[in-house]
């Protein structure tokens, strides 16, 4: 894919989802614009149940929405069958959940190894890749544990590595420290600026995590299925969502 390096990472545009229950339908996200450049990590926060968590989907090309675009560098996932949206995600995106879903039979460093055979990197990369993730995550002295002898911060990072080691363009996180104590939950979004920063990947993050606010470059905060707030923390850069579509108009 011929990508310009003016492209966003991410970009939606009217996004509309509902949900059915029975015969009743319940619109959960009206109408959401939001694009995501590479090199940050942004915050979506919001209430219990504003949409965070299926707006995250949508984004990712998990769940269809009614209305609305998602384009990836540029290319507009709608269009694609499901075999090359697949491809995208394994090509361009990681993801990284509350719960890091290792696999119980697998040291640290066959989790992340695995990610690499099944996306088709060259063999002879494969261990040397690998390796490097785990010490991106400060992980390289514990690779031959199996995730029964780690702590839930290490799985986590574990978790970390694997979505990293793919070297992605987009890493969606949804609440990935909400099940981690105040250090780990810290070192973490540490990671996951450092990896936005130094890496160049746009990383999108779904918490309720206070705690996080002071790391991020960027907070979109959602209620009730609309974005209410757009801010920059650094530079105090605040504009609502009145702002965007009075540019817009
Ligand atoms: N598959 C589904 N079928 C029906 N309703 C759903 C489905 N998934 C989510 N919902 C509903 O959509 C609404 C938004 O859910 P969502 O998980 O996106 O919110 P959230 O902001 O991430 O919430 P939380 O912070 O509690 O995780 C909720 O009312 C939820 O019950």
């Amino acid at each position: 894919m011929l990508v310009s390096s003016d492209t966003p990472a991410l970009s939606a545009r009217n996004i509309h989802k509902s949900y059915r229950n029975g015969d009743s339908s319940m619109e959960i996200l009206k109408g959401i614009d939001l694009t995501a450049q590479c090199g940050e990590l942004t915050l979506l926060m919001g209430p219990s149940g504003s949409g965070k968590s299926t707006l995250m989907a949508v984004l990712a090309g998990l769940s269809c929405p009614d209305r609305g675009t998602v384009s990836i560098l540029g290319q507009p996932i709608g269009d694609l069958g499901e075999a090359d949206l697949t491809a995208v995600r394994l090509r361009h995106c990681g993801f990284i959940f509350q719960s890091p879903n290792l696999f119980g039979a697998l040291s640290a460093l066959d989790q992340v190894r695995l990610v690499l055979q099944l996306t088709g990197a060259p063999a002879a990369d494969i261990d040397s890749r690998a390796w490097e993730s785990l010490k991106e995550v400060g992980l390289s002295d514990r690779a031959h544990l199996k995730p029964s002898a780690m702590s839930g911060g290490e799985k986590q990072r574990v978790a970390i590595a694997r979505a990293l080691v793919k070297q992605p363009t987009l890493l969606f996180a949804d609440e990935p420290t909400s099940a981690l104590d105040r250090t780990n939950g810290d070192l973490v979004i540490r990671i996951l600026r450092r990896i936005a920063h130094s890496n160049g990947a746009a990383v999108l993050c779904v918490t309720h995590d206070s705690r996080l606010i002071g790391h991020a470059d960027r907070i979109v905060t959602i209620d009730d299925g609309r974005i209410v707030s757009d801010e920059r923390p650094d530079t105090h850069d605040t504009f609502h969502q009145r702002d965007i579509e009075n540019a817009a108009s």
